[in-house]
């Protein structure tokens, strides 16, 4: 069954609109969607509407623009909205009201109108449908200073995006840095920081997994599908009641993968197939390509994280999509299994999600193969650690040894990659829980690092080809540079 419309709307506006930002998704679909565009510039009497508004929009100076810009986003985002769906109707047919009166008084009452249509934008579903509408229903001097303040909105959340993240309780900071990389050059960073002092063994801080993926032929019994924790000897496997393709250590982790991805993802009963989701599952279990299977998982995670928060009534600052934003990814050029796998994913989640299909284009689906490629981290069951490495496809890799999976993690993504790191991502519960272990004493502000690749004695030039190619980095750790110079 499909969940309703409504729920859709307000989730893709969530991940398209907040998630990318407003000014950013305006842009994309305006340079990218045909009937969009149609939309935005209609002829005849739109055209002439369109002209009036520029030549009025040129009569506001740009600093009488950016002054009431700065005011009004203050003045819009000091009261705080409601969390009530009803509540946020009703305040949406208020503020809108509003807003048209405020707006009939002329220039003396443009501020206060878009501070009310700015707030009704808030806690519309879909905003990027009420711009258009606004377009088309509010003096173009208004809907400039909406747009403004829209930049202006999203740019403090960019700025302020790292005062609060990663959480206190995690002793480290993302940073940038700048710094002397191979031949001269220098490179400009996100890196992590430590925030305090650690010992040798310390653990600096534990992180749950965004989403996690079992290597083929552990699925099924031995481990756990959801938190990839050994099903020990004895204790009863629960595996799907559907498929039984994939085991869960208990009752919770069992309820857990399926409201967040088995749901999508499950192949059906051996009576009744499920073609989509056996083709993915397949890409996964014979060809060991891990991002199709990551990306289909990432998102129905990220549905049904932003989900319960909107059913408890809570407001994200950040939501799941904006956190991955901000994470760096391989710009990768799409083949033909690409196109294959990015239509299997939209097939399968699609089937749940109004709307999915118009989301996942393949700019985004590529982005998001390049940030699972980049950033994934493997994970070993018995306390040690050891990315993973797949024959066509890799994650941050010391070794292939005890590999039972990899993880996405919104933090640990940012640890830089050293060949001397001075910490290591470890897993004590056997779970995918990580736990990063000092393996080097940390001084406050000391840049952590672990290992991408397999380091051993091997010579600096096949490291530093490997990460090249793999993640298209000149390492600037001081063991290579110390060898360049
Ligand atoms: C997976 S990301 C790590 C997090 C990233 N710094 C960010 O801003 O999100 C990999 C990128 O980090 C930087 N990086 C990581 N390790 C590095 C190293 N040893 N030397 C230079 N740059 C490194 C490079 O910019 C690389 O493209």
């Amino acid at each position: 069954m499909k969940d309703s419309t409504f729920y859709a709307l307000v989730t893709l506006g969530t991940l398209g609109v907040a998630g990318l930002g407003y000014a950013m998704y305006f842009d994309y679909k305006r340079r990218n969607d045909p009937r969009f565009r149609r939309q935005l510039h209609q002829p005849g009497r739109e055209k002439k509407k369109a002209k009036q508004q520029l030549e009025e929009q040129e009569r506001l100076s740009q600093s009488q623009i950016s002054v009431s810009i700065e005011n009004a986003l203050q003045k819009a985002l000091d009261k705080p909205l409601p969390k009530d769906p009803s509540q946020k109707e009703q305040m949406f047919m208020e503020q809108v009201a509003e807003g048209e009166r405020y707006a009939a008084l002329g220039e003396a009452g443009f501020e206060d109108a878009a501070v009310c249509f700015y707030r009704a934008l808030k806690v519309y579903p879909d905003p990027l449908e009420l711009i258009m509408i606004y377009q088309k229903t509010i003096p173009q001097s208004v809907l400039s200073v909406i747009m403004g303040m829209l930049s202006q909105d999203v740019k403090r959340r960019q700025e302020n995006y790292y005062n609060a993240f990663p959480p206190e309780e995690m002793h480290v900071k993302i940073k940038e840095l700048s710094k002397a990389a191979a031949m001269g050059e220098t490179m400009t960073y996100k890196t992590m920081v430590a925030n305090k002092d650690f010992a040798v063994g310390d653990t600096i801080y534990t992180e749950l997994p965004e989403t996690t993926l079992l290597v083929p032929g552990l699925t099924g019994s031995a481990h756990c599908d959801y938190c990839l924790r050994v099903i020990a000897d004895g204790s009863e496997a629960k595996q799907c009641d559907t498929c039984h393709q994939v085991a869960f250590c208990s009752e919770t982790c069992k309820t857990t993968a399926e409201e967040e991805y088995h749901r999508f993802l499950c192949p059906g009963s051996a009576a009744e197939p499920i073609a989509a989701a056996q083709q993915l599952t397949g890409t996964w279990a014979d060809k060991h390509v891990l991002s199709p299977m990551l990306i289909a998982k990432f998102f129905g995670h990220m549905i049904h994280v932003e989900k319960k928060k909107q059913e408890a009534g809570e407001e994200p600052e950040y939501t799941v999509w904006e956190r991955l934003e901000h994470l760096k990814f391989l710009e990768l050029t799409g083949t033909d299994d690409d196109a294959k796998n990015q239509e299997l994913v939209c097939d399968l989640i699609g089937s749940k999600i109004t709307g999915l299909e118009n989301f996942m284009n393949r700019e985004r689906y590529l982005m998001l193969k390049g940030k699972m490629l980049y950033n994934a981290i493997g994970v070993r069951a018995d306390g040690s650690s050891c990315p993973v490495s797949l024959s066509g496809e890799y994650t941050r890799a010391a070794s292939t040894e005890g590999l039972v999976g990899a993880g996405l993690y919104l933090v640990s993504s940012y640890l830089t990659h050293s060949c001397e790191p001075n910490a290591v991502p470890t897993f004590p519960d056997g779970s995918s829980r990580l736990a990063l272990q000092a393996t080097r004493p940390i001084k406050v502000g000391d840049e952590i690092t672990m290992t991408y690749i397999a380091v051993g004695d091997r010579p600096v030039a096949a490291r530093q080809q490997e990460l090249m190619e793999k993640y298209r980095l000149t390492c600037s750790c001081p063991l290579c540079v110390a060898k360049d110079e």
